[in-house]
């Protein structure tokens, strides 16, 4: 195995010391790249892109060759899952994804198979292992899933919901199958990502994007319960070296003490939450990733070197820090704002670790 160039953002999931802050940005490669549009436009559609572990390695590393970011992640979606359980995923031009076969019913569910990963979600593995061969150690590789009740989501659903009615009927109706399906989930992702960390993945990522919409019981019921299953059945080591595991809610800013309890190396942030108050809460057994609102990347330059400066000053010193945005880049940022995201994450965050 090539040794590891730049290991910051492992050593702070950890809460080791590092000389700067780490940093990184959800949905770092995509839309709002030239060159990602490029690539896109080669493969045909965005899922032939996630299929082809050269262009998604390719996509992969196009972030990294502009900005001098301290981590890669695995090019692809949370929605492969659900689509290797054969529901049939397809993207409908400004819409987003739909599924050709939604699960609606206790019987559908009970037809549902767990997918094994080196079979019909090999192209994720390939592309893993792709990914990792090229990038020769300079960064980590993060691989990720989706949390069971944010695929659920979709899965029920058809596609994306701002009311998420037809799951929340099913949550409080039919409990019985939305359990079944939750639990035929978090035994599919713990397979699927521990196959990405056998494959190459050195930090994994689970994206409950929709954990907040749920009430504060049913969080836990729904939501939580199954993100702390994962936690317990997955692969914590991996070249003689900890495979930390971070669990990002968004909107679980009121949750963030239980998520912790769960396990788990790191907390995802959005922005509505301070990091001094999380750290506060939480900085004693976990890190933090976060927390920029994504939207300030549409701001000048200077002022967005100022939203980082406030965010470093509300951690704090020390280690325990991974610096990200709140939720993915908007794809009509201009790069140049996202480098001097990057750029000002390094340069102020050096007094916060001379102690
Ligand atoms: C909810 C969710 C999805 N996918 C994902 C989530 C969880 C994170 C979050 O909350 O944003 C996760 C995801 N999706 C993608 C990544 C790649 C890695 C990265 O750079 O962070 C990751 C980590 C690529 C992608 N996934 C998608 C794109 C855009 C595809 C394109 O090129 O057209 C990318 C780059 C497609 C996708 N896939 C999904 C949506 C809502 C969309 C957008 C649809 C649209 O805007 O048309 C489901």
């Amino acid at each position: 195995m090539t040794e590891l160039k730049n290991d910051r953002y492992l050593r702070a999931l950890l809460k080791q010391p590092v000389d700067v802050t780490p940093v990184w940005m959800m949905r770092q490669a995509g839309r709002y790249l030239p060159e990602y549009r490029e690539v896109r436009a080669q493969a045909g559609d965005f899922m032939s892109l996630c299929k082809n572990a050269e262009l998604a390695c390719e996509v992969t590393l196009q972030p990294l060759r502009r900005f001098p970011l301290d981590a890669a992640i695995l090019f692809s979606d949370i929605l492969t899952v659900p689509d290797a359980m054969g529901l049939g995923l397809y993207f409908e031009q400004g819409e987003g994804p739909k599924f050709m076969h939604p699960v609606r019913s206790y019987d559908a569910v009970a037809k549902l198979a767990v997918p094994d990963p080196e079979d019909s979600l090999r192209y994720v593995m390939d592309a893993v292992r792709t990914i990792r061969r090229e990038l020769k150690g300079e960064v980590p590789l993060i691989g990720f899933s989706g949390s069971p009740w944010t695929l659920a989501t979709y899965m029920v659903e058809g596609g994306s919901s701002k009311t998420f009615s037809v799951i929340k009927k099913m949550a409080f109706a039919e409990p019985k199958a939305l359990h079944l399906l939750l639990d035929k989930l978090a035994d599919s992702v713990i397979l699927y990502l521990n196959a990405q960390i056998a494959a190459g993945a050195q930090s994994v990522m689970i994206f409950d994007s929709w954990g907040g919409a749920l009430g504060h019981r049913a969080y836990e019921e729904f939501s939580l319960r199954y993100m702390a299953k994962i936690v317990d059945g997955l692969t914590r080591e991996a070249d003689g070296r900890r495979v930390p595991v971070t669990l990002f809610t968004k909107g679980g800013g009121q949750w963030l003490e239980k998520i912790a309890a769960t396990g788990c190396d790191a907390l995802g942030l959005d922005w509505t939450t301070n990091m001094a108050d999380a750290r506060r809460r939480v900085g004693d057994k976990v890190a933090l990733q976060g927390n920029m609102d994504p939207s300030m990347l549409y701001a000048e330059p200077a002022q967005i070197r100022q939203e980082v400066a406030t965010i470093l000053d509300e951690f704090g010193e020390g280690s325990g820090h991974v610096f990200n945005l709140g939720h993915g880049i908007h794809l009509d940022v201009p790069p140049e704002n996202a480098g001097a995201f990057v750029s000002a994450v390094h340069e102020l965050s050096k007094p916060y670790h001379q102690k």
